[in-house]
């Protein structure tokens, strides 16, 4: 598809969304917007952070290589005041409801746990995750996804992280690319540490998903030396964990800092996360043992 018939696709979608408005209580516009106006509000994305004001953060996928691959990807939208993520939402269209097949995709979990081809009422996949600053909970809502045909009713579901705190039963997850973090460091990290089950692989902020509705208790990330976090890939998951019960953190245990522009800057080592406070402390001490011996 060229660049012409993409705006075109654009602007119709953008009018299909508009005129849907008045169902949360916004009066749509009274006529359908041009290709001009769409351009002029899509220009409007120029902020560029920093500790004052409010802005919106939004990563339309998150995950770009699970979403051409049809597994998880993150559709992410964040609200930052003065520095502070406030609002965070967070859309994982292909998120299974049951934790199991989660890792359907990869094949040896699928020769693993002897997993077969999930039947279509079981693969009920899809929510979107709402949470606000201070609300001490994170809300999901299931996307419509009856596959019997029968009413769908759409409820918000309160979500809670896992309250495991034993190492030793707990996952932890982290991206599917050894280029985006090293396997080999949290390898370590996860030995000194205790944890006995395999990585959950899982592309995208859904990973962020899977620790606030309690399918994982762990979550990390450490990129090679240099590369620079982006606020638009943790500020809704990041506010999401934390409501709903979790920890969020750099490896020097700092929280992380949406205040310094587009980038995390100041970030110590990587991301970590977890589902509480106990794990979260021992988490710390794990990457810190293992962190004089890693080549990162
Ligand atoms: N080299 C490198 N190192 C670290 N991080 C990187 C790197 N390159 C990309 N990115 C960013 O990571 C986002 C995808 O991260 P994930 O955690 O989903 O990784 S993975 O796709 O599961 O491997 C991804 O977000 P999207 O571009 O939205 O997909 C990137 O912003
Ligand atoms: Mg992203």
């Amino acid at each position: 598809m060229d660049g012409i018939h993409v705006l075109q696709r654009v602007v119709e979608a953008v009018n299909e969304c508009l005129s849907e408005c008045a169902v949360v209580g916004i009066p749509p516009p009274k006529h359908p917007l041009g290709t001009i106006d769409v351009l002029k509000v899509i220009n409007k994305g120029s902020a560029q952070g920093g500790p004052k004001g409010k802005f919106w953060v939004l990563d339309p996928v998150d995950g770009t290589l699970g979403f051409v691959r049809g597994d998880q990807y993150a559709v992410a939208l964040a609200l930052i005041a003065d520095g502070e993520v406030v609002l965070g939402v967070l859309g994982c269209p292909n998120f299974p409801m049951k934790k199991v097949w989660l890792n359907y995709h990869h094949r040896y979990y699928r020769l693993a746990s002897k997993l077969h081809p999930p039947s279509s009422d079981l693969w009920h996949k899809g929510f979107v995750l709402i949470a606000k600053k201070g609300a001490g909970q994170a809300w999901m809502e299931p996307l419509a996804w009856n596959l019997q045909g029968s009413h769908i009713v759409k409820i918000f579901k309160a979500v809670k992280v896992s309250l495991i705190d034993d190492p030793a039963e707990a996952t932890f997850c982290e991206p599917v690319e050894k280029a985006n973090s090293s396997h080999s460091f949290t390898a370590g990290v996860a030995d000194s540490l205790g944890l006995r089950k395999h990585p959950l692989r899982v592309y995208s902020m859904a990973k962020y998903a899977a620790i606030a509705r309690g399918d994982a208790e762990i979550f990390m990330k450490f990129a090679k030396a240099g590369y620079k976090e982006k606020i638009w890939d943790h500020a809704a998951g990041v506010l999401i964990v934390q409501e709903a019960g979790g920890v969020v953190t750099d490896a020097g245990g700092q929280p992380l800092d949406f205040s310094k522009g587009r980038y995390l800057e100041g970030l110590d080592r990587g991301i970590i996360a977890s589902s509480g406070k106990r794990l979260h402390e021992k988490l710390l001490a794990a990457v810190e043992e293992s962190w004089d011996s890693s080549s990162l």
